[in-house]
């Protein structure tokens, strides 16, 4: 089965700074894979590349099978390749349901009638309680988000991405700012989807990652030192020497 991502020798250069030094990477279908690295490492400029925000200097991005290197983040989304945002386009005073059916809407485009209320289009709802659902979030569907707590806003984030089925999701610290019963829900969350959609997960939750992942990549000043499992990467001499004296890798 050909790989959901392919990522062959991604440059992306800042002046005389390589924020991503040839990075490859290939990720299987259903697989949750994990992008660690110390601070300025390059995960952000690397998502971002994925998402399609930054283009890259060289290399290639395949995705399902298909060349999308050259394609801006819409055209992306609708293939698939979605990326979980840390919410600006969201609509305060509007319910955690209408935000996300909107996400649906903007995300299918004009195929939805914009005079029906948008409530009483099954069309919308039907996918985006669906989607609420898988993100813990259905006794929030009726609230507004501005009452949402910083961890249910990011559960909304996740809601917001699921609604499209995408076949892979991009996680960009979903923990972020989070307490630890809050950052527990989010785990319990990812692993029930674990299978369903892949991911690659950027996260400084090492916590997180290590009973997240199936297999993980360390980058450090934006090459990718090593890729293999938790228990491969807990052993790899590169890797503790990378995180010497950093007490956020549990290894
Ligand atoms: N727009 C930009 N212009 C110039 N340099 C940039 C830009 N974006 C990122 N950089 C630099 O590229 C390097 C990689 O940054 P990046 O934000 O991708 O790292 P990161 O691993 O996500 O860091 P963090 O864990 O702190 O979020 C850093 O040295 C950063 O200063």
């Amino acid at each position: 089965m050909t790989p959901i991502l392919k990522i062959d020798s991604l440059v992306k250069r800042y002046g005389g700074l390589l924020a991503t030094d040839h990075v490859s990477l290939t990720l299987g279908r259903g697989e949750l894979h994990a992008i660690i690295g110390p601070n300025g490492a390059g995960k952000t400029t690397l998502i971002g590349q994925l998402g399609g925000e930054a283009r890259p200097d060289s290399g290639s991005i395949e995705f399902d099978g298909q060349d999308v290197t050259a394609l801006m983040p819409a055209q992306r989304a609708l293939r698939g390749l979605s990326r979980s945002y840390q919410i600006t386009s969201v609509f305060p005073e509007f319910t955690v349901l209408e935000n996300v059916a909107l996400a649906m809407q903007a995300h299918c485009g004009h195929s939805f009638g914009f005079w029906k209320p948008m409530l009483r289009q099954a069309e919308l709802t039907a996918p985006a309680l669906r989607a609420i659902e898988q993100a813990g979030l259905a006794h929030r569907a009726e609230s507004p988000v501005a009452d949402l707590a910083h961890g249910e806003r990011r559960q909304l984030e996740l809601a917001m991405v699921l609604v499209v089925e995408p076949k892979l999701l991009l996680l960009d610290e979903p923990m972020a700012g989070m307490s630890h019963q809050e950052s527990g829900k989010v785990v319990a969350l990812l692993q029930s989807l674990k299978g369903r959609y892949a991911m690659l997960l950027v996260e400084h939750d090492m916590d997180a990652v290590f009973a997240l992942a199936d297999r993980i990549s360390v980058l450090v000043y934006g090459r990718i030192i090593a890729t293999g499992t938790p228990a491969e990467i807990r052993a790899n001499e590169e890797v503790r020497t990378a995180y010497l004296g950093d007490e956020t890798l549990p290894i």
